[in-house]
């Protein structure tokens, strides 16, 4: 769609052009030996992160060449037209025109982005496009099964959704019902991370005023978050569908917020395993709970479905079928853009223009954040529901190659209008670190229903009005955007949208040569919650080994360090002493003497702190 006039806007100098391809031989020559000297790995990443430090410095330099951004009406105008992205059949626009790269840009990126659709074309075929975990990555199948790689998959994908409709339609109906004989009314969902991010931000976007069940979430370890979603179902926990969802059936958050619904079940003389549904892979922790303690039903997730990618698989539509949500019309919509995005032109590939505009507004290094902004309330969660996808695909510290990158892409936002009024004064005038993302929705209010508040103006028009004005702003002080536009949010444009998030995801990922399918910093941080844990327990024991003692022997916060054999976590210690005196906690285990004893902890030489054991 470009014309020649096109690239004499954009094109810079012809010394500029020369040095470009002076950039681009070093690092094809550094790219060259490096791959023939796996031996040398020294050199080899030298060599990497020279090649790397180059082509960034190509984007860079074209940018230094491409100073601001193109304002003149008639050539915006014909940028618009010549980049527009239009899906027919979905509705779904894709305008990038106000993302300044250049031709030398999409140029230098062509080669990339032709390795990422054959690194996405083997992915879809079955390889082992998540090297780190030795596992295939299928989402994309879910919504189009002909394309797994074998037929034992296939045919998993295909019954899954069948089970997921049957029961969903049985409990809708009234054919299953509650043991009292009740219909289901309410769903409370028990997931943490893609367990939750999906289905909540499903829920927001798609359940009708009037869903045939409502649904509510636990998706973290507060206890008294957990208190308030009981609270509020109150005597409709009897008729409440509860959904545990984890794909490896063992994240402590699930798990406690389980064995804390189970204890309400208890309390209120239910019986949870006749409620109770599971989600989650085949013989996990929590697979086989559900299967020994008999309850309503477990459905299947994959190894080769990541939690963030699984919104297509029973995870994500298990409930959204229970709201009475088109659950084949969101696969229908994935599996239409999946379909779009298996082009290698990259004007007619939405996901690869993403990836491009994402590649040159963050130089490849994530140097700036990603605002999301729908103007729609309904897609107030995407924003939440990128972050994961996102920030967990490519915030990761080493590339395939081994080299330290630290890559990744921040995200943030909520909605438009809304966000005007609360940090858009920075994005128009301050620190100039982001790109924005505008969600717009043409559709204002369904057929009918809409009404003029003043003459010829609607409601929706302030909404337009307000996208447009902050778009044409921020773009007026050199502030790029993106503008994916949709017709209305149904469960077909909503399938189409993150479908097309988690394609722009992977191919972003090839460009910046990393796994964008494991998940390794989490795991650091569940282990440090494991060793706070047992060391709470050690402080436990010496505490109560101490007011066992007649008369109680007062200990020093260093005492208890030292009879915990870690003086190093004297810190964490306090924190652990403070946390459980906030709570009031009588720290008795098992052997203790007595009713609980007061001990003081002296905190250094002044404080003292009064603590129950
Ligand atoms: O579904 P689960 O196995 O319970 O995991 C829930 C979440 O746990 C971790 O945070 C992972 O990084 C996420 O990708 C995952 O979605």
């Amino acid at each position: 769609m470009a014309s020649s006039s096109l690239s004499s806007i954009y094109s810079p100098s012809s010394s500029f052009k020369s040095e470009l391809k002076s950039l681009h031989k070093i690092t094809s020559s550094h790219l060259g030996s490096s791959t023939h000297s796996p031996n040398n790995s020294k050199s080899r990443f030298t060599v990497h992160a020279v090649a790397r430090e180059v082509s960034n410095d190509v984007v860079h330099k074209l940018k230094k060449e491409n100073v601001g951004l193109e304002k003149n009406p008639n050539a915006l105008w014909k940028r618009y037209v010549d980049w527009l992205y239009q899906h027919k059949e979905l509705g779904l626009y894709l305008d990038v025109s106000r993302v300044g790269f250049s031709d030398e840009f999409i140029e230098e990126m062509e080669p990339r982005l032709q390795k990422a659709f054959k690194d996405m074309q083997e992915l879809e075929k079955g390889a082992i496009a998540n090297p780190d975990e030795r596992r295939m990555v299928g989402h994309y199948w879910l919504r189009s099964p002909h394309l797994a790689p074998n037929s034992f998959l296939r045919l998993q994908i295909e019954n899954t959704l069948e089970a997921v409709c049957h029961f969903a339609n049985d409990v809708v109906s009234g054919k299953i019902k509650t043991p009292s004989g009740s219909r289901f009314t309410q769903i409370l969902s028990v997931g943490i991370g893609g367990s939750a991010l999906g289905p909540q931000f499903v829920a927001e976007a798609l359940a009708p005023d009037n869903p045939p069940l409502k649904i509510r979430f636990i998706d973290n370890t507060d206890p008294a978050g957990i208190d308030h979603q009981i609270a509020q179902l109150g005597p409709e926990l009897a008729t409440t569908l509860v959904i545990v969802i984890s794909k490896s059936g063992g994240t402590p958050e699930t798990r406690n917020g389980l064995l804390e619904v189970q204890k309400a079940f208890r309390e209120a003389g239910l019986i949870f395993s006749k409620q109770g549904v599971a989600i989650t892979q085949e013989n996990s922790l929590l697979d086989n709970t559900a299967r020994i303690e008999g309850w309503l039903a477990r459905f299947p997730m994959f190894d080769w479905v990541g939690g963030r990618t699984s919104e297509m698989s029973a995870v994500g539509l298990l409930p959204a079928a229970l709201q009475g949500i088109d659950i084949r019309e969101m696969l229908a919509g994935a599996a239409s853009m999946d379909e779009a995005n298996r082009t290698t032109v990259v004007r007619d590939n939405p996901a690869a223009l993403l990836a491009m505009c994402w590649y040159w507004a963050t130089d490849g290094v994530g140097s700036k954040d990603m605002v999301v902004l729908p103007y729609k309330d309904s897609l107030l969660l995407f924003s939440r529901y990128l972050q994961q996808l996102v920030m967990e695909s490519l915030g990761k510290e080493f590339d395939l190659d081994g080299n330290r990158v630290n890559q990744g892409i921040s995200v943030y936002g909520n909605k438009g209008s809304t966000d005007q009024h609360a940090y858009i004064q920075q994005l128009r005038e301050g620190v100039h670190n982001f790109f924005a993302t505008f969600i717009e929705v043409l559709r204002d209010r369904p057929p009918g229903h809409d009404w003029e508040l003043e003459p010829g103006v609607t409601c929706g028009d302030y909404l337009f009005g307000m996208l447009q004005g902050t778009r044409s702003a921020l773009y007026s002080n050199d502030r790029e955007s993106i503008t994916v536009t949709v017709q209305e949010v149904t469960p077909r444009s909503v399938g189409a949208l993150v479908a097309l998030y988690e394609r722009a995801v992977g191919l972003y990922a090839s460009l910046v040569n990393i796994n964008a399918y494991h998940q390794p910093g989490v795991e650091a941080g569940k282990k440090a919650a494991g060793e706070v844990l047992a060391l709470q327990k050690r402080v436990l024991q010496v505490l109560n080994e101490a007011s066992c003692k007649e008369p109680v022997e007062p200990l020093t916060l260093d005492e208890i360090a030292h009879r915990c054999h870690c003086e190093d976590d004297i810190e964490m210690i306090y924190k652990i002493i403070a946390h459980m005196a906030a709570n009031d906690r009588a720290l008795i285990a098992e052997g203790s003497c007595g009713s609980p004893r007061s001990i003081k902890v002296y905190l250094g030489e002044c404080n003292v702190d009064e603590l129950y054991v």
